[in-house]
């Protein structure tokens, strides 16, 4: 296995030092058989996404396994995980093991597979969790993502499920009474554009519920995606009780708003969808005060049919693995602690991923990225390693260029570039 020297890298924004990579973890010094010259560079933990979709089985037109951990190692990620709403669902030991064997094969990010909540996605009966569970695949974190579990009887048994084996349900807040119809953000800007409103209320009003069962329960809560400024409230609350609960946001709601929805162009489409102004102000102050945990992308390709028609028609989702370090940056600024802890740190130990998420001290697995902050970078949805091509940010310039990746001391980026 070769060995390799990472000179004058800034750890986590400290002061140049150098890097020695062996056998796999990061060694305490002596020599290497390769050099990289690190100056200006900063080494954070591998990236770890606690929400991406892969596609695969089922829509491998649209990403697979191998595509999709090309396009999370090209940006900085070494560990993510994969959504159960493939074709089949993933709601049964066969197709996560399937999936995770796919992700060994690939071998370019550790792909740990989330299991369906429900039979299907269908909301209506439990899924084999128990059966996921003691698979290969080692599932703890169980989603319907795309759905609402609405049901608060079968959220409740789900969290009683998984309490035994301290598993997590992850849910895609929506009550889906409220959002019938729904093609944007409910606010003044789809009164404007005369497209039906999907309202705030309707993501608050499942938070509310479920961190009330996960305290009634004494079961862990995960909420996906988060978007709205009354979210956070509600989540800050139940923090503040001592609810098991912890929460992502995406590096769209972020940064983008609904006045993009103006343009009708459909790439601006997503599920929960892109909120106002005041809710993106809310949701960077959530995150660098804590009250959200950690940066999930929901990385969502689709087919260019399932994009470029009319607004109404095209499938909600982005993309997100290869620019969403780009977008914190710009958002967060060189915070590199603070990065480090919502993009790698928190999610490794939320899913309790160990050899992920670490301080990159001696004698820890050497997975880890390599990031220029000075490099800037037009997006060019062309130039993705991802099989699907929409993305929000084509021709925008966004800080940050990831110029190495390494999964457990082997490259899988070199040069900006994938290895294999
Ligand atoms: N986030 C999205 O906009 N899309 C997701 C599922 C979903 O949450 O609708 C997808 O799988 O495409």
């Amino acid at each position: 296995m070769t060995s390799y020297l990472i000179k004058g890298v800034s750890v986590l924004g400290g002061e140049p030092a150098d890097l020695l990579i062996r056998d796999g973890v990061i060694a305490a010094g002596g020599r290497a058989d390769e050099v990289i010259d690190a100056e200006g560079l900063v080494a954070l933990p591998g990236l770890v996404d606690l929400h991406t979709h892969l596609r695969e089985p089922g829509r491998e037109d649209a990403e697979t396994v191998e595509t999709g951990s090309r396009a999370a190692a090209l940006g900085g990620y070494t560990a993510v995980f994969a959504m159960a709403n493939t074709s089949p669902v993933a709601d049964t030991a066969g197709v996560v093991e399937q999936v995770w064997r796919l992700g060994r094969e690939a071998g370019l990010v550790d792909v740990q597979p989330i299991g369906a909540v429900t039979v299907g996605l269908a909301g209506k009966q439990l899924a084999e969790l128990g059966a996921m569970a003691t698979s290969a695949a080692g599932v703890r974190i169980f989603s319907d993502d795309g759905h609402c579990v609405a049901d608060p009887r079968l959220m409740r048994r789900a969290l009683e499920y998984v309490k035994a084996f301290d598993g997590i349900i992850a849910q895609h807040a929506e009550e889906p009474r409220l959002t019938e119809g729904a093609q944007m953000h409910e606010g003044k800007v789809s009164t404007r554009l005369g497209l039906t409103g999907w309202p705030a209320v309707a993501e608050e009003a499942i938070i509310a519920r479920d961190v009330l069962l996960a305290e009634h329960v004494g079961s862990r809560l995960h909420v996906c995606h988060v978007s709205t400024a009354g979210s956070v409230e509600v989540l800050r609350h139940a923090k503040a009780r001592g609810v098991r609960v912890t929460a992502e946001v995406t590096p769209h709601h972020l940064l983008l708003t609904d006045e993009l929805a103006a343009s009708y162009d459909p790439v601006y489409k997503v599920n929960p969808p892109l909120r106002t102004a005041a809710d993106v102000q809310a949701l960077r102050q959530a995150l660098v005060d804590g009250v959200i945990d950690i940066v999930a992308t929901d990385h969502a390709p689709h087919a260019v049919e399932d994009k470029e028609c009319e607004w109404a028609y095209a499938r909600p989702g982005m993309v997100g693995l290869e620019t969403a370090l780009p977008v914190v940056l710009s958002v967060l600024g060189e915070q590199w602690e603070l990065i480090a802890e919502r993009m790698s740190r928190a999610p490794a130990r939320i899913a309790g991923l160990t050899g992920h998420g670490t301080d990159l001290a001696a004698g820890t697995p050497a997975n880890l990225t390599l990031v220029d902050p000075s490099a800037r970078r037009v997006v060019d949805p062309a130039g993705l390693a991802s099989r699907s091509r929409n993305t929000p940010y084509a021709g925008t310039t966004l800080p940050g260029r990831i110029v190495a990746t390494f999964l457990r001391g082997e490259p899988t980026v070199l040069d900006g570039k994938a290895v294999k």
